[in-house]
């Protein structure tokens, strides 16, 4: 199935994006095309050649580096915030484990990670890394985020504020390679609670995501500056259900650990659908919510019945 399927699934090259000026063609088509990916698979993927093998390479040493910590000081990655923290040793998941960074575009937060993680002397050359990456992919969201929100014919206001209430964490995962008897599930499948998921892969691929018509598409690394832009049920929400957010797993099929990362979107304040995107033929289906309230909720219930956990949380 996968490079012949995998072809549908719209890839946007972002590379000429500083000669791509608001209000032209180009740019218009472009919008166009990140929405239908949305619409149609839920995700697509962008080519963001400002990412460099170079930090491609920094990133993925420093993550591996992480990974190579003992276990009682990666559970040391704990936070206030529902789902923000360190993820693993779960029976109904044996070979997955992450551990996440809030705003990691700061400096100083990428430090007392850093510190938490090396409580000796710290880690400059990790928290270094972390930031000029994260920084990178705070930039992507961003761009994708208006160029999205855009194509829904919204005002620039309410997408100026849409971005300032941006809150990223960055997430590392590592899946090591099932033993003879274990299953090859790295994740089971699931939709992200988030606004966008960026996920960009290392070597070894493995993440697929489903089409709405049911059938699984596998979508490999292709490359140190491509990324799988997936929307979360965060978007499904605010776009009043024109973009179904992605479902997506993670098979382990290589011989060898698979590295992978993301960057999660989500909102300070209230998200409510836009007016733009309600009339009689699309009545509004979700009252506005609080994006962290709508995780700790979740976390608490723990909804994993429904596909689509948003619609437990808010929708009318
Ligand atoms: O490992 C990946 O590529 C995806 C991880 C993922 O889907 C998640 O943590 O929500
Ligand atoms: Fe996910």
């Amino acid at each position: 199935m996968g490079s012949e399927t995998q072809a549908r699934v719209p890839v946007i090259d972002l590379s000429k994006l500083e000669t791509l000026e608001a209000g032209t063609e180009a740019w218009g088509s472009t919008c166009k095309a990140m929405r239908v990916g949305l619409e149609e698979f839920g995700c697509f993927c962008v080519v963001f050649e400002e990412v460099s093998l170079e930090l491609h390479n920094s990133f993925f040493g420093a993550v591996d580096e992480l990974f190579q910590l003992p276990i009682e000081t990666r559970i040391k990655n704990t936070s206030e915030k529902a789902y923000h923290g360190y993820f693993g040793r779960y029976s109904f998941l044996p070979l997955y484990e992450s551990m996440a960074i809030e705003n990691p575009t700061q400096l100083d937060a990428a430090q007392s990670f850093a510190n938490l993680m090396w409580p000796a002397q710290g880690n400059n050359h990790f928290s270094e890394t972390i930031q000029r990456f994260s920084t990178l992919m705070a930039k992507l969201d961003k761009i994708i985020t208006r160029m999205v929100l855009e194509s829904y014919g919204v005002t620039k206001q309410l997408i100026d504020t849409n971005i300032d209430s941006t809150a990223n964490l960055l997430r590392f995962f590592k899946y090591r390679v099932p033993e003879e008897h274990e299953t090859d599930v790295g994740l089971h499948a699931h939709t992200d609670l988030t606004f966008f998921s960026i996920i960009h892969q290392h070597l070894i691929g493995g993440l697929q995501i489903q089409s709405l018509d049911d059938q699984w598409i596998d979508l490999e690394p292709s490359g140190h500056c491509s990324f799988v832009v997936m929307a979360g049920d965060a978007l499904m929400a605010w776009s009043n259900d024109r973009i179904r957010s992605c479902r997506h797993r993670v098979t382990m099929k290589a011989e060898e650990t698979r590295y992978s990362a993301g960057m999660f979107s989500f909102k300070n304040g209230t998200i409510s659908v836009p007016e733009e995107l309600v009339d009689d033929a699309n009545p509004l289906r979700y009252k506005p919510f609080n994006h962290f309230d709508f995780l700790t909720y979740d976390k608490a219930k723990g909804s994993k019945k429904f596909l689509y956990r948003i619609r437990d949380y808010c929708s009318i």
